[in-house]
């Protein structure tokens, strides 16, 4: 069951498979469901890995997997956590300038009608090394700065790995999309802060989006679940697996895989008692070099369905300030 990593809102849609234990589905012989799959077994992945890869990230754009070691994993949802137990004053020290995309606080207000998300953030570009604005970085918790470096480098790894095996299960060569993404691609951190909410059912934690990265790694709160994707018009609760990371497809790997693999549009809930954390790392290209669909990928019977496009985040951004959705936009 490549598709039953997600649970559906409602009981009756559960995949079955999600009910079971490991040990149950062993003794009935089922195949493990991708919220099982070890990210690191995607190193030399066997050609059925390859084929579930890519039929999870065509329907679900999405998927659960385990990858680093559990301490290390630990280490990095607690000094998010830390931060934003900071006084007020302590994280003021890091405020988002009013237009700047980096640093800490709310939305970014482009409009007095928007419906504001129940959030706070901190945004740092964590690569290239040589881009950070260090002045945003916080000096507190201790280890904060040297935790989000180790962080950064794990995931980048992952990331290459990842593009490589999307690369191979599309019979492309295996570095089609890193190449297009650049040397000096970037890595942008998002330390996401839900607070409880007394009224849940009136807000939302973040709106629904879908992202405009390459991909983002999403490590979710341990304890807390909000994370919801939307699959055929319907939500579904992204359930918490200890100790995996979410993988999810931005907007600019649906341009470059010509439409095959989907950017999936997700939301944030807010929970009336507890707050959430959830730390997203996402890959962007390098903003002068020009993306667009692997030529590999464009045939006859799918014909280009995006136009090369350069720093989709700046039209990204556009499309936001007016209402519109980017990549309707870059639709040949
Ligand atoms: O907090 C979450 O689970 C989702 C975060 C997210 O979608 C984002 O940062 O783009
Ligand atoms: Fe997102």
């Amino acid at each position: 069951m490549a598709e039953s990593f997600v649970e559906a809102d409602r009981e009756e849609e559960e995949a079955p498979s999600l009910h079971k234990t490991a040990h149950e589905m062993s003794i009935d012989g089922d195949e493990p469901p991708p919220r099982y799959i070890l990210l690191t077994s995607l190193f030399s992945p066997p050609p059925e890995q390859l084929h579930k890869l890519r039929s999870t990230l065509s329907s679900w754009g999405c998927f659960q997997g385990m990858v680093f070691q559990i301490h290390t994993l630990t280490r990095y949802g607690n000094v998010a956590k830390q931060f934003f137990s900071l006084p007020v004053e302590e994280k003021k020290k890091y405020s988002r300038a009013e237009k700047d995309g980096e640093g800490h606080g709310g939305d970014l207000i482009v409009s007095h009608k928007q419906v504001l998300d129940w959030s706070d953030r901190l945004a740092l570009k964590v690569l290239p090394e040589d881009q950070r604005r260090l002045n945003l970085w916080p000096e507190s918790p201790a280890h904060f700065r040297e935790i989000t470096h180790e962080y950064s480098l794990k995931v980048k790894c992952v990331l290459d790995i990842l593009f490589k095996a999307i690369a191979k299960s599309l019979n492309l060569e295996e570095d089609s999309f890193l190449n297009q993404f650049g040397q000096r691609a970037q890595l942008i951190a998002r330390f996401n802060f839900y607070p409880p909410c007394p009224r849940p059912e009136q807000v939302l934690g973040l709106k629904p989006h879908s992202d405009k990265s390459g991909v983002t790694v999403l490590l979710q709160d341990k304890e807390v679940e909000g994370l919801h994707v939307l699959k055929d018009d319907q939500w579904f609760r992204v359930p918490i697996v200890p100790h995996a990371l979410v993988v999810n497809v931005g907007d600019q790997m649906q341009i470059m895989t010509n439409g095959i693999i989907k950017s999936p549009v997700h939301r944030a809930v807010t929970n009336p008692e507890k707050l959430r954390i959830s730390v997203a790392v996402s890959n962007e290209p390098e903003p002068e070099k020009e993306i667009g669909p692997e030529e590999g990928l464009i045939d006859e019977k799918r014909p280009r369905l995006y136009r090369n496009v350069k720093n989709y985040a700046a039209v990204n951004f556009e499309c936001f300030q007016k209402g519109e959705v980017a990549i309707e936009t870059v639709k040949v």
